[in-house]
């Protein structure tokens, strides 16, 4: 059969091959099925381009050296220990599935090798299939790593097993409607992961972060089953609970994430975030690398800032201080800097940003630095700070959350930042919520407008500040940046929310859709009046608010003082008129401008 090109020989009970003197064109054999205990030597085989040899019971790999045109070999279900005898045959589908392969070898000749399949090995580690460039389909299931995946699981599979975990539990519950954290159109919910090793001070910065930045972010504390460290409270800092409540709250699908560290459990609720969420804010919470894994599984995309003390002899000083780790623990926290270090190098992009915490303050300004660069705030504040001194006196008389960062900046230099530590952050909190004032009606007013503003923006229905916030993609610019155009145009008047007498612009504008990110971005701010020249020849109105405590945002720039000094508003018919300056940069117009009037409080009428 000089002319056969295809030869089946399978289901039989072969207990050899090729005892004939070969075809001259054949190409394609197929023994499968049969008893064949050894392979021959197939020197005379040159030709043969697929060779299936599955379900014998070949020992070993050989004799193949001359088949120069093989290209698919299969020796699937036989009893192969080794992988080895390939040469530099041009094999591009290599099936060895279910033999007893305890590793991967002899590969590195088969450089156009496309399909592998180990599967049904024993297996354990993926070395040896480097520099396989042309490799497209590799098969290692129900190898050795499965075994591992159930007694040792791999931080990733544990990960996947406590989303699906809580997934589940929460879909067997009653199903509520979370509609304050549901990602819109535009972007996700804006939440902010402080991540890092164990006592390295993310809580204490985040708290401060939530301080400063009250009008954006809210602390959101998880649950855990550790004890509290000296001067941590119950819900302030974590909701400590006992190993039965956990578990009950876990079988009741109230967790987005859990995760296990030192044999104590951790969690977030889904509460947590929507409770903030409702309220208009962004959620700050902190959480170990093994809850950022578990949290990556959900539809939530925060952005997430590492916290490593780089400095090691440093924060294992700091741990022993504490006097609550025993020395393996202080051991195992040290080494898991480096387990941080490493993933950040290994995974770019896995955080968003890494900040060195050994010295605690210059990380809070670093934090600081990026958050406001994320918000789109200005710079300027910080520089600013020097300049006013008039304020100072009755900043710290109404000293507030609103006016955290203030407050920070004039502490930071003096004898006043020892209160900020954390163990005494609850007498701080305490001092100046005596020292403070109560707030009037026109300033809860002016919040609770804010705050509805924001949950609309979230919810999708107004697109507006928030939905900006945390957008995904490239870091936004810094507003420094962004607000350029302002500087060089004729009606230079970028000025933040708050005037600096008193008056502020609401910043319940709205937008239509289609404007470009930068655009929207300086436009959502809904404060620049460089924003309200898109009315050519009309009149905008704009809605005031009496001044509520003072905010980071208050401090201007000297021009830009001496511009809203003078306004030209027009008082008609208890609205005020902001007259269209003459400059229309070419940005689209036909916006909604509300007319909103708050109360005037009685001591300013
Ligand atoms: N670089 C540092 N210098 C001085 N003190 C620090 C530093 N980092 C952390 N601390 C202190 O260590 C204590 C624990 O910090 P914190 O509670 O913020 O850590 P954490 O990262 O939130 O820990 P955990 O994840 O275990 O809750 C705090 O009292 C904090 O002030």
């Amino acid at each position: 059969m000089p002319y056969l090109i295809e030869l089946s020989a399978s289901h039989n009970e072969l207990t050899t091959f090729f005892g004939f003197k070969p075809p001259k064109n054949l190409k394609k054999v197929d023994f499968s099925f049969n008893k064949i205990p050894e392979m021959n030597d197939l020197f005379r085989y040159k030709g043969l381009t697929r060779l299936i040899l599955d379900h014998n019971e070949i020992k070993e790999i050989k004799g193949l050296t001359n088949c120069s045109a093989l290209s698919h070999l299969s020796l699937a279900h036989n009893k192969i220990t080794k992988m080895e005898g390939f040469g530099k045959l041009p094999i591009k589908i290599l099936c060895l599935s279910n033999n007893q392969i305890e590793e991967i070898s002899c590969l590195e000749n088969l450089k156009i090798l496309q399909n592998l399949d180990l599967s049904g090995n024993k297996i354990s580690r993926l070395k040896g299939l480097e520099n396989h460039d042309l490799l497209e389909i590799i098969n290692l299931e129900d190898n050795k790593v499965e075994a591992e995946n159930k007694y040792a699981p791999p931080p990733e599979v544990v990960a996947a097993q406590d989303h699906l975990k809580n997934i589940v539990y929460s879909m067997m519950q009653p199903q509520r409607i979370f509609d304050s954290t549901l990602p819109s159109l535009d972007a996700p919910y804006p939440m902010l992961v402080l991540v890092g090793p164990q006592a390295g001070g993310k809580r204490e910065l985040a708290h401060r972060l939530c301080r400063q930045f009250s009008t954006f972010f809210r602390y959101g504390s998880c649950h855990t089953t550790r004890l509290p460290y000296f001067g941590e409270g119950d819900r302030v800092d974590y909701n400590f609970i006992s190993e039965e409540v956990f578990a009950e709250m876990l079988n009741m699908g109230k967790f987005i994430l859990t995760y296990k560290y030192n044999k104590h459990n951790y969690g977030l609720t889904r509460d947590t975030v929507e409770g903030i969420a409702r309220e208009g804010l962004a959620s700050c919470i902190h959480m170990d690398i093994e809850g950022v894994r578990s949290l990556k599984h959900s539809y939530f995309e925060p952005r997430y800032i590492l916290l490593v003390p780089m400095n090691k002899v440093k924060y294992e000083g700091n741990l022993r201080r504490m006097g609550l780790f025993s020395r393996s623990e202080i051991e195992f926290s040290v080494a898991r800097v480096d387990y941080y270090i490493e993933i950040n190098q290994d995974f770019p992009g896995y955080f968003d940003a890494l900040i060195n915490t050994d010295d605690l303050n210059t990380a809070y300004q670093n934090l600081c630095q990026l958050i406001r660069e994320y918000l789109g705030l200005s710079d300027q504040l910080g520089k600013d700070m020097s300049d006013i001194t008039d304020f100072s006196k009755e900043v710290y008389a109404r000293r507030s959350p609103e006016n955290e960062e203030f407050f920070w900046h004039l502490s930071s230099n003096s004898l006043f930042s020892d209160f900020l530590d954390s163990t005494d952050r609850n007498y701080v909190i305490s001092l100046s919520a005596r020292l403070l004032a109560e707030e009037i009606p026109a300033e809860i007013t002016s919040m609770q407008k804010r705050r509805e503003a924001a949950r609309q923006a979230l919810m999708g229905k107004v697109p507006a500040d928030y939905t900006t916030l945390f957008q995904r993609g490239p870091v936004p610019t810094p507003i420094s940046a962004i607000t350029h155009l302002d500087r060089t145009s004729p009606t230079r008047m970028w000025a933040k929310s708050k005037f600096a007498d008193g008056i502020s612009l609401t910043p319940s504008l709205s937008f239509s859709e289609g404007s470009s990110y930068r655009e929207s971005l300086l436009m959502s701010k809904g404060t620049t009046l460089s924003s309200l020249a898109h009315f050519p020849g009309e009149s905008t109105f704009i809605s005031l608010e009496t001044p509520s405590p003072l905010k980071s945002d208050t401090y201007l720039d000297k021009e830009t003082k001496e511009q809203l000094s003078k306004p030209s508003f027009e008082l008609t018919d208890r609205k005020f008129k902001v007259k269209s300056p003459v400059y229309q940069p070419n940005i689209r117009s036909g916006r909604n401008v509300k007319i909103v009037l708050p109360p005037i409080p009685q001591c300013r009428k």
